[in-house]
């Protein structure tokens, strides 16, 4: 019997980057970029400074602050006082071993997973790590990237390499077209809903289907992003004339002669027709509604016409206890919907959903408007771009017009260790990626949605999607 050649398109990045097999499924691999952000790499560059190392290399080490920053309008380095260590801790590192830092003044500054699509830093068919989970978020472009401990940061630091055991791979094929009202965001928590926070398990997950193609690149990042939150290692979009339009021109991509041949290489990355996957999802796109979270994980998520589950109907203990927990801590009852619950903040921003696309949803939304008197509404962007590319179309006018706070770049309210957090008890409706206990502050209640949901929320004061409300 002939033996089947055919590769998936994770076999090929896989295969042209092994520098050597070590033992086992064990191999060292080579790193092609190398994203760097304030708030985890301290302890990386004290471990190479300890065994004496450089950084191997600096050309392809990108380092941005963004974490530990405030985004108050007119910020520096230093208006977190929280932040200053972490900040000055980084740019003295930069310096040392003559790393290139995007600091808060750049124009080139944002959350990292961000900024490196938005530059060309991510490319296709390439290797992409970072000391951070949502580096996934890069897979958009076309190339896997993964989020690494710190250990492995200071690896690839002094060798430009890193030890990986071969992921498995599966692919969520998104069938069919979304109705109005229903966004990327939308689709990769129906996802997570569906398939529970721990599918995805040693898995390398490539997104593919004709709602996949028919996304922009902005939606398929915010999909790869979420690919961290049902427990895949990294998740991605092969490259198509999508992405290769996105990527031409931006700075770090290449240019001219070597842009052309680029292309040509990328284009024979997808996966072959017959390619072999350890598991295979499939979703109709045409069932999905805005989804909003419920709980404190991920997976507990639903449209806003379906009741919240009651525990009682649980028959599993374990599930039922976490059900349980979840509403005693968002301060819900189970025959309740979600809708129309009352919010006290609204969160635009993080690197899930705060690229142009995202704003000019919620801005469409707003417009005309005004944020609800009990609710108090920020809009972060990305990045200093999509800030600025966003003030030239006026959008940050229809947002404060509406009464939301216009921001500068970073993090922001999405993980809380900086000037922006949500006050214990509070509940807010948030673009972001993780609504676990505590994660927009001590005793913060999140709600999961997309950037148009979080709008429309905004202005109703209760949660409803576009949709509602709109009717
Ligand atoms: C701070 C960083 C380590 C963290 C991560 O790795 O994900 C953060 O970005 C987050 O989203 O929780
Ligand atoms: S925006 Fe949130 S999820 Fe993204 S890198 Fe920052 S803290 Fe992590």
């Amino acid at each position: 019997m002939e033996q089947n050649t055919s590769q998936t398109f994770f076999d090929k990045i896989w295969d042209s980057h092994v520098i050597r097999h070590i033992e086992d499924d064990v191999y060292l691999l080579h790193v092609d970029r190398h994203m760097v952000h304030e708030c985890t790499s301290g302890a990386a560059f004290a471990a190479l400074k300890r065994s004496d190392r450089r950084v191997h290399s600096a050309d392809l080490t990108y380092s941005v602050v963004d974490h530990i920053l405030s985004t108050a309008p007119g910020r520096t380095g230093e208006t977190f006082p929280g932040g200053r260590e972490f900040v000055s801790l980084l740019r003295k590192n930069c310096a040392e071993h003559d790393l290139e830092l995007i600091d808060f003044d750049d124009p080139r500054q944002g959350i990292v997973h961000v900024i490196a699509p938005e530059l060309g830093i991510a490319l296709p068919g390439t290797t992409l790590v970072c000391g951070d989970s949502h580096t996934s978020t890069c897979g958009g472009m076309g190339c896997w990237a993964w989020g690494i401990g710190t250990s492995e940061v200071a690896h690839v630091l002094a060798t430009q390499s890193i030890l990986q055991r071969r992921p498995k791979r599966m692919r969520v094929n998104f069938h069919g077209k979304a109705g109005e009202g229903v966004y990327a965001k939308d689709m990769i928590l129906h996802l997570i809903g569906q398939v529970g926070v721990a599918a995805g398990q040693g898995h390398t997950v490539e997104y593919a289907g004709s709602a996949i193609r028919g996304l922009g690149i902005e939606g398929r990042l915010t999909i790869c992003n979420m690919s961290i939150e049902f427990g895949a290692k990294a998740g991605f979009v092969a490259p198509d004339d999508v992405t290769f339009e996105y990527l031409a021109g931006k700075p770090y991509a290449p240019q001219g002669q070597l842009w052309d041949q680029a292309v040509s290489h990328w284009r024979t990355l997808c996966s072959d027709a017959d390619a072999a996957f350890d598991r295979e999802v499939d979703i109709d796109c045409s069932t999905i509604r805005p989804q909003v979270t419920w709980g404190t994980s991920p997976e507990d998520v639903s449209s806003l016409d379906q009741p919240l589950p009651d525990p009682a109907d649980i028959a599993d203990p374990v599930r039922r206890r976490a059900i349980e927990e979840a509403f005693s801590y968002l301060g819900l009852e189970p025959g309740k919907p979600l809708a129309g619950l009352p919010v006290d903040v609204a969160f635009i921003g993080s690197c899930t959903n705060s690229r142009l696309s995202d704003l000019e949803a919620a801005a469409r939304v707003v417009k005309g408007r005004r944020v609800a008197a009990n609710v108090r509404g920020l809009v972060v962007p990305g990045s200093a771009e999509v800030r600025n590319a966003a003030q030239a179309m006026g959008l940050d006018k229809i947002f404060t017009d509406a009464g939301f706070e216009w921001r500068e770049a970073g993090c922001s309210m999405c993980v809380a260790i900086n000037d922006d957090f949500v006050d214990p008890g509070k509940r807010c409706i948030s673009s972001s990626n993780r609504n676990f206990e505590g994660r927009q502050g001590p005793k913060s209640r999140t709600h999961l949605a997309s950037p148009a949901t979080v709008a429309a929320t905004a202005v109703a004061g209760v949660i409803t999607d576009e949709c509602g409300l709109l009717s």
